[in-house]
C-alpha cells in the first residue's frame, strides 16, 4: 500500500512509521509512506503557508500555491511509484465517517494521498479540484488532520495482505467482524479475587470460540445495538445470544 502524505508537521508521522504493527510494515515495505510539506514549497523569505480568509473573520486558512504544489508533487509520486492514478483525500469532521468497511475499501483502493489540514481549513476550491474524497474520523474538532490522517492510515494498513502476522494480534476473524470484541484474559489467573473463565483455561477450542463468540455477540447486544441492526445472525449466533441474554437476565 503506497501512501502520501500532505503536512506541515511531517514527524508527527513518525508515530506510524517507526512504532509497532504500522512501523514492521513500513520497514516489511507492505507500506510505503512519504510526507511532503507545503513549507517546502514557499518562495518567500519568510516561508509563508498560511493566508488570510476572504470575509474576515478569525484565524487564517492553508495559503492556496503552496499547499497545491505539496499535492500536486505527492500526486506525481504516486503515479511514478505504482503507475496508477492516486485517491485523494481529505480529512476533516466535514467528511465520510471512517469505519472498518471504509477502511476496507481504502486498503483495496489505488494508492492514497492523504491530506492533513492545518488552521482553520483549505480553500474550498481546493477541495473541489484536487481533492477526491473527505473522510471524518468522527464528530469532534481537532487542532489539525495529522491525528485523523495517522487513524485512517493505520485502520487501512492493518488490512493490507502481510502486515498483520498471526502472532501480532488476533487477524479478523470472519466470526467477530462487526461484533464487539469479547473479553481478553492473561497472567495471573487471579487478580484481586477475580478469577479467569474456567472455559478459557479447558483446553476445549470449540467451547472457548462458542465463549469468545457469545461474548461478542452479548456485548454488541449491550452496548452498540446499532450494530445488529440490518445484520442476519446464524442459527448458532442466534442461540449464543439468547443463551447471554438469559444468562444475563436482560
Ligand atoms: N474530526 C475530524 N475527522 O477528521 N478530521 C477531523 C478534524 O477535527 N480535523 C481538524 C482539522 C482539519 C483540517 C484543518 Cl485545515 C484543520 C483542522
Amino acid at each position: 500500500m503506497w501512501v502520501g502524505v500532505v503536512s506541515l508537521f511531517p514527524e508527527m508521522f513518525e508515530a506510524i512509521t517507526r512504532y509497532g504493527v504500522t512501523g514492521r510494515a513500513v520497514e516489511k515495505g507492505h507500506v510505503a509512506l512519504e510526507v511532503w510539506n507545503p513549507r517546502d514549497f514557499a518562495t518567500d523569505r519568510h516561508r509563508t503557508v498560511d493566508d488570510r480568509p476572504y470575509g474576515g473573520g478569525p484565524g487564517m486558512l492553508m495559503k492556496v500555491d503552496t499547499l497545491r504544489a505539496a499535492i500536486h508533487a505527492a500526486k506525481a509520486r504516486a503515479e511514478q511509484a505504482t503507475g496508477q492514478r492516486p485517491r485523494v483525500v481529505y480529512l476533516s469532521p466535514q467528511g465520510r465517517r471512517l469505519d472498518q468497511a471504509g477502511a476496507r475499501e481504502l486498503a483495496a483502493g489505488p494508492p492514497l494521498v492523504v491530506v492533513a489540514g492545518r488552521y482553520e481549513g483549505i480553500d474550498e476550491r481546493v477541495v473541489e479540484s484536487d481533492i477526491d474524497e473527505e473522510w471524518s474520523i468522527g464528530d469532534y474538532v481537532l487542532s489539525g488532520g495529522e491525528l485523523p490522517a495517522m487513524v485512517l492510515i493505520d485502520a487501512a494498513a492493518r488490512l493490507v495482505p502481510g502486515v498483520l502476522g498471526h502472532q501480532d494480534s488476533a487477524v479478523e476473524d470472519s466470526f467477530n467482524e462487526g461484533l464487539l470484541d469479547c473479553p481478553h484474559y492473561t497472567r495471573p489467573e487471579v487478580i484481586d479475587g477475580r478469577r479467569v473463565p474456567e472455559v478459557l483455561l479447558s483446553g476445549n477450542h470449540g467451547a472457548i470460540r462458542r465463549w469468545r463468540l457469545k461474548q461478542s455477540l452479548g456485548r454488541t447486544w449491550q452496548r452498540r445495538p446499532d450494530l445488529l441492526e440490518g445484520r442476519e445472525l446464524n442459527k448458532e449466533q442466534r442461540k449464543l445470544l439468547q443463551e447471554f441474554l438469559e444468562e444475563h437476565a436482560l
